[in-house]
């Protein structure tokens, strides 16, 4: 009776959309060759019994590894005998869904090799690596240092007698210690080393290292190799090898140092490519990109788990003879809806910075090296704030979902294990924000002296204006006019800019002034990366949005996203006075109303992202909305009920029951 009644639920729920959800699809997908290969991987990997991952939580590392390499293998096996395109095979890893070494082969070592390879490099080593010959990772971060790349420890000299590089480890510190894929799996490492030629320092550049025979695995000779041990939460990042490395004067050939940005010749001179040095973190810009784009997935997935169960979970009052659906009390569409709205605005944010990287890769090959410092800053500002609301929103739907979003069978906190760390892999969330606002700093700075501000920052062009306007907000129906909020967001950074950077101009030393201000350098850094998103959203609403009613709700969803961050931050907002208090009252109003406008389309949104069950992995997120009986039906596989009465009762158990007789007789 009761399962028939949650079908129901989101029967009548879907039935209540009221715009064309496949147009909606194909523009959550990118498109309708994105959204037909996305649609066909997601069924092919949710149809193959060999992808379950529904006994994560419960396997020991020992077996939760080998089932991971068991996956990545038939992952591979699946590639090549279907011939899946670049583009398939990558969508087929994703919706594999399990953290594997393979990620970092993909994602890091082969893009670091195209990037800081020369052309004799890349003909060498992408072939192997795309054919899996060879298999490696990313080794940059060491225990000692991490954000601070210019502080590694690991030394590469170069010893012109035998045309090699030394590669060591000469302290505690400079182990590697981190690197994904490094633990267990991989062959080979782009290791980043301090170049050391004639007793001389030329900083940081990246080596091949093979680290494993290719024969039997075992760690060559002069390599201390291993996994750091267990991480945060059951199963979740656990599936894993993050690893740890020492070198004893491994000598590797002089080729096998990437020389695109810098090269040694033989005779152990230090040649800098005309090249920004810069390009030696190109490889965290790419995955920084890629990070901004990946937190749309995991937002809208944490947002469908909690919607889908918030329209089916009923909890006092009345509707129709029925308890209220939990989505219609106001403080959940609060919470819930803001998190549905940030879903759309970064997979469009994530969108427009695969131009943006695209576009100033293209230029790198015209040797054109305007945009990097701008490019640098978006990925860097957007994987922070998207990885931070992310983590936090997936918490937030666990909480949405009351006592039951604790369970592991719900999906979230198996999600939110994996997702946390994202805060901190590719560049700490606080020390990248510095590095926004310290371009930021630079950017007003040379205002005066005719540098034109680019892209993302031409708003500051218009300082003077956007230094006095006041916010064009008379009536509740202007917050919901785009150029209006667009201009508001603009005022608040740079208003917030321009605070600081006289702030700063009082120190005598810059750095002083950096290390006392970082606190509101981050807030300023923040507003910036914001308005960028709120931008961008508005700029997607500019193209032609085909399919019926689907521009209006994206139209309510922007909104909600600008104006619940200027409830948020409101203190901002009145501080640099770019708005009053009466119409910060009007904005909370229209909010409201657009939660009024989205309820009705709640499901119907989630449902445009398109996730399986098995890429859901969760009795709460369940398309059919038939949550109870699923969820005794988790619980009764559970280890703990395999017999009935546990095992332990009769060592632990059945004495204590006994004592206590004993005593109350007593
Ligand atoms: C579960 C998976 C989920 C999602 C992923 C989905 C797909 C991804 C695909 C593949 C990835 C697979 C899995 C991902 C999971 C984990 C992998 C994790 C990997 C890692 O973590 S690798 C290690 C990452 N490490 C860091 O990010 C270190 C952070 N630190 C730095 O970047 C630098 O040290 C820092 C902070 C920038 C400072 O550097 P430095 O001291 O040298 O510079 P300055 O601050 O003095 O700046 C000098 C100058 O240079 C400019 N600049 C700095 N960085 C860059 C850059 N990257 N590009 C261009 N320019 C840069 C800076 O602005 C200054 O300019 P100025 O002189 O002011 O003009
Ligand atoms: C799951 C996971 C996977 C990873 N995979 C890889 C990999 O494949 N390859 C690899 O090389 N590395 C990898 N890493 C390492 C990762 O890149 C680093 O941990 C990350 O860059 C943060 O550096 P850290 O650990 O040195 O942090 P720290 O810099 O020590 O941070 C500690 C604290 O200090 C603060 N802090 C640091 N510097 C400043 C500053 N200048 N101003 C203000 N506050 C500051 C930070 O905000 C933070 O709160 C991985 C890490 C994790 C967790």
């Amino acid at each position: 009776m009761e399962a028939e009644a949650a079908v129901d639920y989101l029967v009548d729920e879907r039935s209540k959309a009221q715009f064309d959800i496949d147009a909606m699809k194909i523009i959550w997908a990118g498109g309708k060759h994105e959204f037909e290969v996305s649609d066909r991987m997601a069924r092919l990997v949710a149809s193959d019994p060999v992808f379950r991952k529904d006994n994560r939580a419960i396997l020991d590392r020992k077996e939760l590894f080998k089932n991971t390499l068991r996956k990545a293998a038939h992952a591979w096996k699946r590639i090549i005998e279907l011939r899946l395109s670049e583009q398939e095979a990558s969508k087929l890893r994703f919706f594999v869904d399990e953290p594997a070494y393979t990620d970092l082969h993909w994602g890091m070592f082969i893009p670091v090799i195209k990037g800081q390879g020369t052309e004799e490099q890349r003909k060498k080593w992408l072939p192997m690596a795309y054919r899996m010959q060879i298999i490696g990772c990313y080794a940059q971060t060491e225990l000692g240092h991490g954000s601070n790349v210019q502080g590694l420890e690991t030394t590469a000299t170069f010893d012109p007698e035998l045309d090699e590089f030394v590669i060591h480890s000469p302290t505690l510190t400079s182990s590697k210690w981190w690197p994904g894929g490094l633990g267990r799996a991989s062959t080979h490492a782009v290791v980043f080393a301090r170049l050391i030629t004639d007793g001389k320092d030329h900083g940081i550049n990246g080596f091949i290292v093979q680290l494993r025979s290719l024969d039997d695995h075992l760690p060559l000779p002069g390599i201390i190799i291993g996994d750091i041990g267990m991480k945060f939460g059951n199963g979740a990042y656990n599936t894993m090898d993050n690893g740890f490395l020492r070198f004893d004067h491994v000598r590797i050939p002089r080729d096998q140092m990437l020389m695109r940005v810098k090269q040694v010749t033989r005779e152990g001179k230090v040649v800098q490519s005309d090249v920004p040095w810069q390009l030696l973190y190109g490889t965290m810009v790419y995955v920084r990109q890629t990070i901004v784009a990946d937190a749309s997935c995991a937002l809208s997935r944490a947002v469908c788990i909690a919607t889908r169960y918030s329209a089916v979970r009923r909890q006092f009052g009345s509707q129709n003879g029925h308890e209220t659906q939990v989505i219609d009390y106001r403080t959940q569409q609060s919470r819930l809806f803001p998190l549905l709205a940030s879903a759309y605005a970064f997979r469009f944010v994530g969108e427009w910075l695969k131009w943006l990287y695209m576009d100033v890769t293209q230029r790198l090959q015209a040797r054109d090296f305007s945009t990097l410092p701008e490019a640098h800053a978006c990925t860097a500002g957007l994987k922070s704030l998207t990885t931070s609301v992310t983590a936090d929103a997936i918490e937030e739907c666990r909480k949405l979902c009351g006592g039951h979003g604790y369970l592991c069978s719900s999906g979230l906190p198996e999600l939110f294990a994996v997702y946390v760390p994202a805060c901190t892999y590719e560049g700490d969330n606080i020390v990248l924000l510095l590095q926004v606002a310290r371009f930021l700093m630079k950017t007003v700075s040379q205002l005066g002296s005719g540098e034109r501000p680019v892209g993302t920052t031409t708003y500051l062009l218009r300082l003077e204006h956007l230094l006095q306007c006041p916010c064009d907000v008379q009536g509740a129906e202007d917050w919901l006019k785009p150029d209006v909020v667009v201009q508001l967001f603009e005022a608040r950074s740079a208003r917030m800019t321009v605070a600081c950077a006289k702030s700063l101009s009082k120190f005598s030393k810059p750095e002083d002034g950096f290390m006392d201000l970082s606190a509101d350098l981050v807030s300023v850094a923040t507003a910036h990366c914001q308005l960028i998103v709120v931008s961008k959203f508005v700029e997607k609403l500019q193209q032609d949005i085909p399919g019926e009613g689907v521009k209006q709700q994206l139209e309510a969803l922007c909104s909600i996203y600008a104006l619940s961050l200027l409830k948020k931050h409101l203190g901002d907002f009145l501080s640099t006075s770019c708005i009053t208090s009466k119409q910060a009252s009007l904005a909370n109003d229209v909010l409201r109303s657009l939660y009024s406008q989205v309820r009705p389309n709640a499901i119907a949104l989630v449902d445009a992202f398109n996730y399986t069950d098995h890429f859901l992995g969760s009795v709460l997120g369940r398309y059919d909305g038939n949550v109870y009986p699923k969820l005794y039906e988790e619980a009764l596989k559970d280890p703990l009920n395999e017999s009935v009465v546990p095992d332990g009762y009769h060592e632990y158990l059945q004495p204590v029951l006994k004592q206590r007789l004993r005593t109350a007789r007593l």
